[in-house]
């Protein structure tokens, strides 16, 4: 079994625990009174490359990666250096992240945020805009093709922006074929849990123009962020630097000051 088999499997059996508890129809209710969705892609186009910033407590990788006991302020500091939308990982096993991170997070900041987990059902997707999600992650190498299209197009009928995640060839083309608009193109392989910095640049020339791509995974620092916007990246998702480091918020205005930079001149307007 791969890594991301024994994720879902244990993200399963949590959901079967939560569904239990909350009917579909009271996280619909909770839902209809969340503060309306913000324009996850909109925040995401535009000049130069933007930068997400990740809530990461730990990774199946690496373990534990911080502690961060106030994970609302972590993504104020984002915010305030500047990052264009904030990630929250709610899976728990594996990443250490819940809904309580999601829902302190979507309190606290007014950019859009993300929520990351591995999402099998649209259930899930209910739970995201009850908690204040603006956008969702889909992750193609955990989805059928069938479902893989209901829930991008349930995720749109929401309010939900999917950002739908491909690591090969043959999975940006089933993004692509779904309906994909926001492509994140994961360095790393979820079946390995191996970083390849080279996986964007070899699959972003395959996607259309008008697909919003984003560079996901072993962002270091600047340095890795021109190379991803040189290989025409849209925007960058960092973690595991940003919550290991001193300064997150210097660190994401860093990023975001790298990413403004005038020879950067392929972003659309
Ligand atoms: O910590 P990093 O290497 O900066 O990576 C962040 C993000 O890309 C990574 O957490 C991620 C990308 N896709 C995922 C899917 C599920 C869980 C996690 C992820």
């Amino acid at each position: 079994m791969s890594v991301l088999d024994e994720i879902i499997d244990g993200v399963r059996a949590d959901l079967a625990e939560r569904q239990a508890r909350v009917s579909l129809d009271e996280l619909k209710e909770r839902a209809a009174k969340a503060p309306a969705a913000k324009d996850g892609a909109a925040a995401l186009r535009g000049d130069g490359v933007k930068v997400i910033c990740e809530v990461k407590r730990s990774s199946p990788s690496k373990g534990a990666l911080a502690a961060i006991a106030d994970p609302a302020g972590l993504a104020a500091d984002y915010e305030a250096g500047g990052a264009a939308v904030i990630s929250v990982l709610t899976e728990e096993r594996r990443f250490g992240g819940s809904l309580a991170d999601l829902e302190a997070v979507r309190a606290k900041v007014d950019i859009p945020v993300l929520r990351k987990d591995f999402i099998v059902t649209s259930y899930q997707l209910w739970e995201a805009r009850a908690y204040g999600a603006d956008v969702a992650l889909l992750i193609v190498a955990a989805l059928e093709q069938p479902a893989l299209e209901s829930l991008i197009e349930r995720a749109e009928s929401i309010g939900l922006t999917p950002i739908v995640e491909v690591h090969d060839e043959e999975e940006a083309e089933r993004a692509v074929d779904a309906g994909a608009r926001v492509i994140g193109v994961n360095n790393r392989d979820l079946k390995t849990l191996k970083v390849d910095r080279s996986t964007f640049e070899r699959i972003a020339p395959e996607l259309p123009d008008s697909v919003v791509k984003i560079a996901e995974s072993g962002v270091r620092g600047p340095h890795d962020l021109i190379a991803f916007a040189n290989a025409g990246a849209d925007a960058v998702l960092v973690g595991e630097s940003l919550v290991t480091g001193r300064d997150p918020r210097s660190a994401v205005s860093d990023l975001v000051a790298a990413g403004a930079h005038p020879a950067l001149r392929h972003g659309r307007s």
